[in-house]
């Protein structure tokens, strides 16, 4: 077995595990008209949004639409040598499009678009969005930025200037060649949310001056940007809030709940609960996301839309998940030796 594969044998443990702990929680037969009980959340998502804002007033300038169908798109992925971008690289390739990756490399790795390298259809330019740049492309999708609290915390300056300049940068691109712009925002822009669930509508709670305002004031500010490309401009833009996401090339060492756990588990170090582990989250695969933004890309909802997974749990319930997952697992590898079961509180 390569090393590779054995490093997401945990990823796909995790997700059948967290998959039959949802289905367990929210059976599908249940009357969608009764709320259920819901644990206290603290981002939860609502599948079925009020706010979809249909582009029914068109904008003064007449565009060609992005994406003009019967022909191979060109598109550029922002942050596309990173964890989610090249998983959507990976699927534009597959539909036959022309995909560019831009990435300075902070977070993305070459090895993550390894395979597209030979492919004539595809091109990798080590670049930072900060800095401008000019290309010819039907579609813009706009992921560049460090996404783990621990890397945008690392250079908050620099993380905000991502979020303001690059964006910036991508927005003014998309206005010369005409093309279509989605731009990669996060839960986060709802900060520590007053509201359960949050719907679209909801302008969220955050704080102004914290040390996560970097990353949720970035984006809240690049998604300012691209409602006034769109009115002031005519510029079509989509707006992801991606809720967390998991799944293979998560980097080992990204810091977030997900891939900490996993990276515990292999050491065999203790698995670290921040606080009292009765914050609660929803994890998505990665596969869903990338599904979504392309379905968000090609549909007309003009506005932020909510990408996630509605089932919530508490960072104690993934512990658990972890826990049965291992023993699972060392059930199953003789080869693999003790897996950490235990839990820590920090
Ligand atoms: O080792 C850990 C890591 C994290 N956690 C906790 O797990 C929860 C989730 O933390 P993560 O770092 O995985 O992710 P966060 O929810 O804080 O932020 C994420 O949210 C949505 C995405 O858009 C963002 O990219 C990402 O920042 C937090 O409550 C955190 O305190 C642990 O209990 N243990």
């Amino acid at each position: 077995m390569s090393r590779a594969f054995r490093n997401r044998i945990p990823f796909l443990l995790v997700g059948i595990a967290i998959s039959a702990l949802f289905f367990h929680t929210f059976p599908i037969v249940a009357d969608s008209s009764e709320p259920s009980a819901t644990l206290p959340t603290r981002r939860v998502l609502l599948e079925d949004s009020s706010y979809a804002t249909k582009a029914t007033s068109k904008p003064d300038v007449v565009r060609v639409p992005g994406g003009v169908k019967g022909r191979r798109k060109r598109i550029v992925v922002t942050g596309g040598a990173g964890f989610v971008g090249s998983h959507l690289v990976d699927r534009l390739i597959e539909r036959g499009d022309s995909v560019i990756v831009i990435d300075n490399m902070f977070t993305g790795r070459k090895e993550n678009v390894l395979h597209h390298l030979r492919n004539p259809n595809f091109e990798l330019i080590r670049h930072d969005v900060v800095e401008p740049i000019l290309l010819e492309v039907d579609q813009i999708y706009h992921l560049a930025c460090p996404a783990s609290p621990v890397h945008y915390k690392y250079n908050p300056v620099k993380t905000i200037k991502t979020n303001v300049m690059g964006t910036l940068n991508m927005l003014g691109l998309a206005k010369r060649i005409n093309a279509r712009f989605l731009l990669t925002s996060t839960s986060e822009v709802y900060g520590d949310p007053l509201q359960h669930p949050q719907v679209e509508t909801y302008w969220g709670n955050v704080n102004p001056i914290g040390v996560r305002s970097c990353y949720d004031e970035g984006k809240r500010v690049a998604e300012t940007l691209s409602m006034d490309y769109h009115r002031g401009a005519g510029i079509e833009v989509r707006i992801a809030r991606i809720f967390n996401t998991y799944g293979p090339r998560m980097s080992i060492d990204d810091g977030r709940v997900v891939s900490n756990f996993v990276a515990q588990a292999l050491r065999k170090e203790p698995m670290t609960v921040y606080g009292d582990g009765k914050q609660t989250r929803s994890f998505q695969f990665v596969s869903d996301l990338v599904e979504g933004l392309m379905r968000l890309m090609e549909g007309d909802h003009v506005g932020p839309f909510n990408l996630g997974n509605p089932g919530e749990f508490t960072m104690l319930e993934l512990a658990q998940v972890y826990v049965y997952t291992n023993l699972n697992y060392l059930a199953s590898s003789s080869s693999y030796g003790e897996v950490s079961c235990v839990v820590v509180f920090i």
